[in-house]
């Protein structure tokens, strides 16, 4: 872990998934504004969260990572935080009690609003004309409007990603510290829509036992804290370097260098490149960190970025987030787990079930079917079982809200319920209840492994 290398220099690497900004001056405006700024997260907080993760890596427990694919401005409002972290504990109470084990909870959140691209370009029809502009990167980057202004990067956003991320944060923090999140409460998280599913009643059942065993706790005068408040953290794909960097500073406790953006961040699947710029970035803060991992991943391509980006072997600095589709887990990430395994590397293992599974309804509309996103979660853990290593987590794009991005599940979405409620601006998300019925399941994987 050494100093924080110039922008300059990063750059110099030809980082991948860039914004092409038009205005040089805008932009150093923007990131020396940023580098005034507070920091969002505190580096005490982001030990603990790696302290958390080396028991993920331990085998001791159990991280749950989930929110948006891509935050939105607009979308920083109490109503949509509320109902983001409402799932996210609704989930992590099912794991927590179903499984027995305890879970790490980190959010989608508060700074999640850059998106790689598989094309520079979008192309639409309007109006009869075939229309191509500069592909929407994520509300940091540019508009989701489809007009040449809405497109062009616009380095003020990133200072607008930083406030939008602490007001995200500070409502977070409330949430969790000013009795919402209280365990006493589990029963008025299950409101609404997703009371009458299945999934809903099986909770309401769950929940019914958790509160009786709270009344005895209580009656027999244990009545501990922890039933009050749940730690929660941050977390988003560190992308755009302007961003990243400004936001790292050097702690004064330890004088290392920390991403102060968010708790945790993670390297994408197509910038994980090792003598690339965000490798290079990530390797010199002492956030927790992730990189993505995609089925053409070696076992010695993963080797390679572990002794990079965690040199010392630190147990929850490093978490591999693989995201290999139903289709090829089975087959390919057995390698990958026993050679790193076999190295001696301490890493968390943790599932993606989104990424790998994408496709592009008849309609046009990207989809995943929830099943595949099942099966890929059921490949996780059988293979980990089978090596006799600990499937650590899930990070799953999800919603709290009642959205049709998904198909299938236990509601039964259909590819022509699609433009029902389609609000994601990038990738498919499971809505509420497909996001309480992938909990219960995956309970059940996690109490056999
Ligand atoms: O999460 C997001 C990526 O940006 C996404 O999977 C790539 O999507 P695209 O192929 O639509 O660019
Ligand atoms: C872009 C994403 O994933 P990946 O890097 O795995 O494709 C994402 O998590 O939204
Ligand atoms: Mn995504």
């Amino acid at each position: 872990m050494s100093a924080i290398p110039d922008l300059e220099s990063l750059h110099a690497r030809g980082a991948a998934q860039q914004p092409s900004y038009p205005d040089r001056a805008a932009v150093d405006t923007a990131v020396q504004k940023l580098r005034t700024m507070p920091p969002l997260v505190f580096a005490g907080e982001c030990d603990d969260l790696t302290e958390k993760i080396a028991a993920v890596t331990r085998g001791e427990a159990f991280l749950l990572q989930g929110g948006d694919c891509a935050e939105t401005f607009a979308g920083v409002t109490a109503d949509n935080v509320r109902n983001k972290l409402r799932v996210l504990l609704q989930m992590a109470v099912v794991l927590t009690y179903a499984a027995s084990v305890p879970v790490v909870k980190v959010g989608r959140l508060a700074g999640q609003y850059a998106k790689p691209r598989s094309s520079d370009n979008e192309t639409r029809v309007v109006d009869g004309q075939s229309i191509t502009l500069p592909a929407y990167r994520g509300d940091a980057v540019n508009g989701y409007e489809f007009n040449e202004a809405s497109r062009i990067p616009d380095p003020q956003r990133l200072v607008d990603v930083y406030n939008s991320s602490a007001a995200t944060l500070n409502l977070v923090r409330a949430f969790v510290t000013g009795g919402y999140a209280d365990l006493r409460q589990v029963h008025t998280w299950n409101t609404d829509f997703v009371r009458s599913s299945p999934a809903g009643q099986r909770y309401e059942t769950m929940a019914g036992e958790i509160e009786r065993a709270l009344t005895f706790m209580h009656a027999i005068g244990a009545d501990p804290d922890e039933f009050r408040r749940v730690d929660f953290h941050s977390s988003h794909e560190a992308l755009v370097l302007e961003y990243e960097h400004a936001m790292t500073r050097i702690d004064s406790r330890t004088d290392a260098p920390y991403d102060v953006s968010g708790h945790f961040v993670w390297i994408g699947e197509r910038t994980r490149q090792l003598d690339g710029a965000h490798v290079e970035l990530l390797s010199r803060i002492r956030n927790p960190i992730g990189v993505k991992l995609g089925p053409t991943t070696s076992a010695d391509d993963a080797i390679a970025l572990a002794a990079k980006l965690n040199p010392d072997n630190t147990p929850g600095r490093l978490t591999f987030i693989t995201r290999f589709g139903a289709g090829k887990i089975r087959d390919g990430l057995p390698d990958l787990v026993e050679k790193v395994t076999a190295a001696g590397l301490h890493v968390a293992w943790v599932c993606d079930p989104m990424h790998g599974n994408t496709f592009e309804a008849s309609s046009g509309y990207k989809t995943r079917k929830f099943e595949d996103v099942i099966d890929e979660l059921q490949g996780f853990f059988d293979v980990h079982r089978s090596l006799g290593t600990w499937p650590g987590g899930i990070h799953i794009e999800l919603t709290g809200d009642d959205v049709t991005e998904c198909v299938g599940g236990g509601e039964e979405l259909a590819e022509m319920d699609l433009g029902n409620r389609y609000e994601s601006v990038c990738d498919p998300r499971l809505n509420r209840v497909q996001s309480l019925e992938t909990a219960f399941l995956v309970a059940e994987m996690l109490r056999d492994a």
